[in-house]
């Protein structure tokens, strides 16, 4: 079953162009990662997804229906991103309040033992926490509202490292027993590479990659070893990136690994940080060779 389904979406701010004919979708009862350089058009998809934005065309779908203005659909999506405005006079509690009025599947006494386990002051306002703890709320909710459809736009930035792995963990674990569709935007590739099924890479408002998680980790490979035993173990593979370190030639290529490699030739998996990276600039050099400019620009 799919959960969202976007076919052929532009969208545009004025004359700059934020999405330029994407195309995806979200299997249901899946972790998707939403990847994607500054600008690249993630939060547009997730603001039209969660009906915050419409589409200038194309078609939108989410469990079945077109989101914006839809209460039926957005009753079952929920959208935890850093930017979230919550009412002056809120506390932590009041927010828990509205969104265990909000959100059906809310579970109450997850949201309190996550609210132990983050450290949470239930009674102070909302405008006075740290930041780390206004993530920690974000996450909260998040992970407590059960949503069939949840958005994670990279609330968690403002966890330290030993925050964020616990969020990913508990996100885990509570998938594992309450499956549901996550979404999670994040630069922090590495991260969330092992929590992640499914990859959608936007860059410049189009979609570069929008594959299974494991296809993806199985089918890059960097080589390293003298220029010439490269250039032919490379011959016939997709080139995302070469490196000459005097004689020796390092290259990352794409496309299913060959079985057996010279033994003078040094053959490592990608890992997902360093295909995304690639795979972006590869698409950056094609547009700058064609003369495009990416969608801060208004000219594609
Ligand atoms: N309200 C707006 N008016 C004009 N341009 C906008 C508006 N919102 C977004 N944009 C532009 O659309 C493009 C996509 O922005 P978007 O916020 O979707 O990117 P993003 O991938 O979420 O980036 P980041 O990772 O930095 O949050 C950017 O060029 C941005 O400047």
């Amino acid at each position: 079953m799919t959960a969202v389904s976007m076919r052929g979406v532009n969208k545009k701010y004025g004359n700059v162009v934020a999405l330029d004919d994407v195309s995806l979708n979200f299997a249901e009862n899946r972790i998707h990662g939403l990847l994607g350089r500054n600008g690249a058009g993630k939060t547009t998809i997730m603001r039209i997804l969660t009906g915050q934005g419409f589409e200038s065309s194309g078609s939108v779908e989410v469990f079945g229906q077109r989101p914006y203005e839809n209460a039926d659909v957005l009753s079952h999506v929920c959208f935890v991103k850093e930017s979230q405005k919550y009412p002056e006079m809120f506390s932590v509690h009041h927010a828990l309040t509205a969104a265990s009025l909000l959100y059906e599947n809310w579970d109450p006494d997850f949201a309190d033992s996550l609210v132990e386990e983050f450290e949470l002051p239930l009674k102070r306002r909302i405008k006075k926490l740290s930041r780390g703890q206004l993530s920690a709320l974000g996450v909260i909710i998040g992970l407590a509202s059960r949503a069939p459809l949840t958005f994670f736009d990279e609330p968690y930035l403002g966890l330290d490292a030993v925050a964020r792995q616990r969020f990913y963990d508990l996100l885990l674990a509570d998938y594992a027993e309450n499956p549901r569709t996550i979404v999670l935007s994040t630069h922090l590739i590495d991260e969330v590479s092992d929590l992640i099924e499914h990859v959608t890479l936007i860059d410049a408002g189009q979609v570069l990659l929008d594959e299974d998680a494991e296809s993806l980790r199985s089918r890059a490979v960097t080589v390293t070893g003298p220029a010439r035993a490269v250039e032919e173990f490379a011959a016939g593979h997709s080139e995302l990136h070469r490196e000459q370190l005097g004689g020796f030639l390092r290259v990352t290529l794409s496309g299913a690994a060959p079985e057996h490699s010279p033994d003078d030739l040094h053959v490592e998996p990608v890992s997902l940080q360093q295909l995304v990276v690639r795979t972006t600039q590869q698409a950056a050099d094609e547009r700058t060779a064609s003369g495009a400019t990416n969608n801060k620009g208004t000219r594609r």
